[in-house]
């Protein structure tokens, strides 16, 4: 309670301090953002490592974060929002709202400056959260924070092995190397892939953390926009030791020859949360693409009927009808474009717990750039995560 308290407080000083945040990010010049710098990441949460500010990172958000994308319920439309009064005089905005009444004109709007509030205050509330859990937060599994050896199935570490036979880099698998990958992998519906990530023991702990860190008075926030549940895992310390190892030494070889038109061998950071369905809560997800190049959905449990995945075509097929379903065993991760779209069906009964990684690549991302006339430095980080300045393209529907 104590914890939540100083919470509160803390947010209240961060609610104080927003003017000045945005008024710093609106007098940048158009372009890449700086929406926050000294954003500091936390230590890693799981061994209580004293509360000390590791570095510094800046990161880059890309202006239409604030401006695309805008979806609107009442008439299931995406917009371009900036404030109220160049929506109501913009065309768009004239043609969705004028046929309304007032107050469901009302209404849009306020959802509209909800969700443009939500995304101004993004940054800083994160790194509140994130600060918080790693100065109070005691976790029940530390050893869930780290990529340990037994944590990997052994059957992933084979398929490892199959990029590596020849001792090469994976970016420069022989014939013969990808080819023994694919017969590893099953892949259904064309395009995605399903293989063993975590082993049993792995899952069950995670799954008790995650049961955990939710009963505790953390800070939580929505792991995206169509999840209510769930956690965003960067806050709660799992990238460093866990996350970030899992997508350099297994994920981004797979990805670089599955999917090397996606990105994906150039995938150099990821945004990854929980997903949790059950009968009181989010029971189901709408067919939706996500904003990642690459994504990986690994099901970690717990007892659960129903939940299917279901695969269609890529986003810009104009055909939507076909849906694949797919079988998702407890340990089994599925790999798939980003924007293969997809959906997950009512649970029946029981939880349902996902751990979803967006995978993404600042290559790719600054390459599409130019061709959606948006003016903004091509940066390109070295690297991932405490490094990494990183600037992404939100055109999305999912954030
Ligand atoms: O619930 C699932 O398995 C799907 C989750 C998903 O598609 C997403 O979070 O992007
Ligand atoms: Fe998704």
């Amino acid at each position: 309670m104590g914890s939540a308290l100083s919470f509160h407080l803390g947010r209240l000083a961060v609610l104080l301090l927003q003017p000045l945040r945005r008024m710093r990010t609106e007098s940048l010049k158009s372009g890449a953002m700086l929406v926050s710098d000294n954003l500091e990441t936390r230590a890693h949460c799981g061994q209580n490592t004293p509360a000390e500010p590791k570095f510094a990172a800046q990161r880059l958000i890309c202006e239409c974060f604030y401006t695309d994308n805008y979806h609107i319920k009442e008439v299931n439309r995406h917009v371009s929002y900036v404030d109220r009064r160049s929506f109501e005089n913009s065309e768009e905005g004239r043609k969705i709202l004028t046929p309304l009444g007032t107050a469901r004109r009302e209404t849009i709007i306020a959802a509209l400056e909800q969700e443009s509030r939500r995304r101004h205050n993004l940054l800083a509330e994160a790194l509140d959260r994130s600060k918080h859990i790693r100065a109070h937060y005691k976790p029940l599994h530390p050893e869930v924070y780290e990529l340990r050896a037994e944590w990997i199935h052994p059957e992933l570490e084979a398929i490892r092995a199959t990029l590596f036979s020849e001792g090469g880099s994976s970016s420069q698998a022989s014939k013969a190397e990808v080819r023994a990958l694919r017969n590893r992998l099953r892949e259904y519906p064309p395009g995605v892939f399903s293989f063993p990530v975590f082993t049993r023991d792995f899952c069950q702990r995670f799954v008790a953390e995650a049961r955990h860190f939710n009963e505790s008075d953390m800070p939580k926030a929505r792991p995206n926009s169509m999840n209510k549940e769930g956690v965003l895992l960067e806050e709660c310390g799992y990238y460093e030791g866990l996350l970030d190892p899992l997508l350099d030494k297994y994920l981004k070889p797979i990805a670089a020859q599955l999917y090397p038109d996606y990105g994906g061998a150039t995938l150099d950071h990821h945004r990854s949360f929980t997903v949790k369905y059950h009968e009181d809560g989010d029971v189901e997800l709408a067919y939706h693409y996500d904003d990642s190049e690459v994504t990986l959905n690994v099901c970690l449990g717990e007892q659960f009927e129903g939940g299917e995945l279901l695969f269609g075509s890529m986003r810009d097929c104009a055909s939507q009808t076909s849906r694949y379903p797919l079988r998702h065993d407890v340990g089994t991760g599925v790999l798939h474009r980003g924007h293969h779209m997809h959906e997950a069906v009512a649970v029946d009964s029981g939880v349902r717990l996902n751990l979803i990684m967006w995978l993404r690549s600042s290559t790719e991302r600054n390459f599409i750039q130019p061709e959606h006339g948006r003016q903004r430095p091509v940066k390109i980080p070295p690297t991932r995560g405490s490094k990494a300045a990183w600037c992404c393209h939100f055109n999305e529907q999912m954030k």
